[in-house]
């Protein structure tokens, strides 16, 4: 359709572009060279479908980017923060006071799997609970799945991604569905002595948490899924230079406040 598009020289363009999805019609637009009088000409046209999808993406309406002659509306990709760390190092917990702090939203790898496990008529609710209970990691095409819906679902920008990527198949995975939809910030690291996870994911359980991985068996698979195959992600990140480690170790509000910093720092009010 994009081809025939193309073919066919502009004509084609304004009566046939509220057929096509939002990417193509962007794309047919930087193909034409349209002007910012043809695109506003177009957006009238295309009221229905292309603004609403314009307004679905948080297009930035009054930013254009010029290339030679096209002007075009710049979409602003919604902006990525991994946070990692072994079990229990407080992830949740910091995401928590960010979310307050900054107002991003906080997704939870392993809350929506575990959300899914519960959804009834899941098809893979089995399947997740046998990677939760064994300390494994479940393929990323579930879990990047997930993430993708709800990225998009929330109708916002700014993302925590808690617990993700975990391992060379979580990284490939993310790199091939959603490396180039997103801007990508940094990695926040969690840094935290194994026996003070166990203490912490332990008296968790003790309180009630439900969790059926809040237990020293499925603990010790836990801490080797990390040492094995989550660090060697973060030492990935640390050598490009992405990594903004915080000691985990102190109480709460006393790592929060290297958190904050981390996220001025880099430009958030
Ligand atoms: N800095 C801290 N000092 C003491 N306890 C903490 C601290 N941060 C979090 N906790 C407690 O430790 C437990 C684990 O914290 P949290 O759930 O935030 O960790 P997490 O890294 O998200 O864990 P998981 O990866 O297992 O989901 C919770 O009961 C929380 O209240
Ligand atoms: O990307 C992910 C995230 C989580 N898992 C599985 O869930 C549990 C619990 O994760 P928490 O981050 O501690 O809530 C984890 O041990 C994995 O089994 C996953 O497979 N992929």
């Amino acid at each position: 359709m994009l081809n025939a598009a193309i073919r066919s020289g502009g004509t084609y363009l304004y009566r046939d572009l509220c057929k096509f999805n939002y990417s193509t019609a962007i794309s047919v637009c930087r193909q034409f060279n349209t002007t910012q009088g043809q695109f506003q000409k177009l957006a009238q046209f295309c009221s229905k479908s292309i603004l609403r999808s314009f307004n679905n993406k948080s297009v930035t309406h009054n930013t254009y980017v010029k290339t030679n002659k096209i002007i075009m509306p710049e979409e602003q990709k919604p902006q990525v923060v991994f946070v990692l760390g072994g079990p229990g190092a407080g992830k949740g917990t910091q995401c928590s006071k960010i979310v307050e702090r900054f107002q991003f939203v906080h997704l939870s790898a392993g809350d929506l799997l575990r959300e899914e496990r519960a959804r009834e008529g899941s098809e893979y609710g089995t399947l997740i609970e046998s990677y939760i209970r064994d300390g494994k990691i479940v393929p990323v095409e579930v879990t990047c799945s997930l993430l993708e819906n709800a990225m998009q679902n929330s109708g916002k920008t700014k993302f925590l991604i808690d617990g993700f990527p975990r391992n060379q198949d979580n990284l490939d995975g993310w790199t091939r569905q959603m490396s180039d939809k997103v801007d990508f910030l940094f990695v926040l690291f969690f840094n935290c002595p194994e026996d003070k996870c166990v203490e912490r994911c332990l008296a968790r359980g003790q309180a009630g948490s439900g969790r059926s991985d809040d237990n020293l068996e499925s603990l010790k698979k836990r801490i080797q899924t990390y040492n094995n195959d989550s660090l060697p992600i973060i030492k990935h990140y640390e050598q490009i230079g992405k990594v903004q480690q915080i000691d985990a170790n102190p109480s709460a509000d006393e790592v929060f406040k290297n958190v904050e910093k981390v996220f001025v720092d880099a430009g958030f009010q």
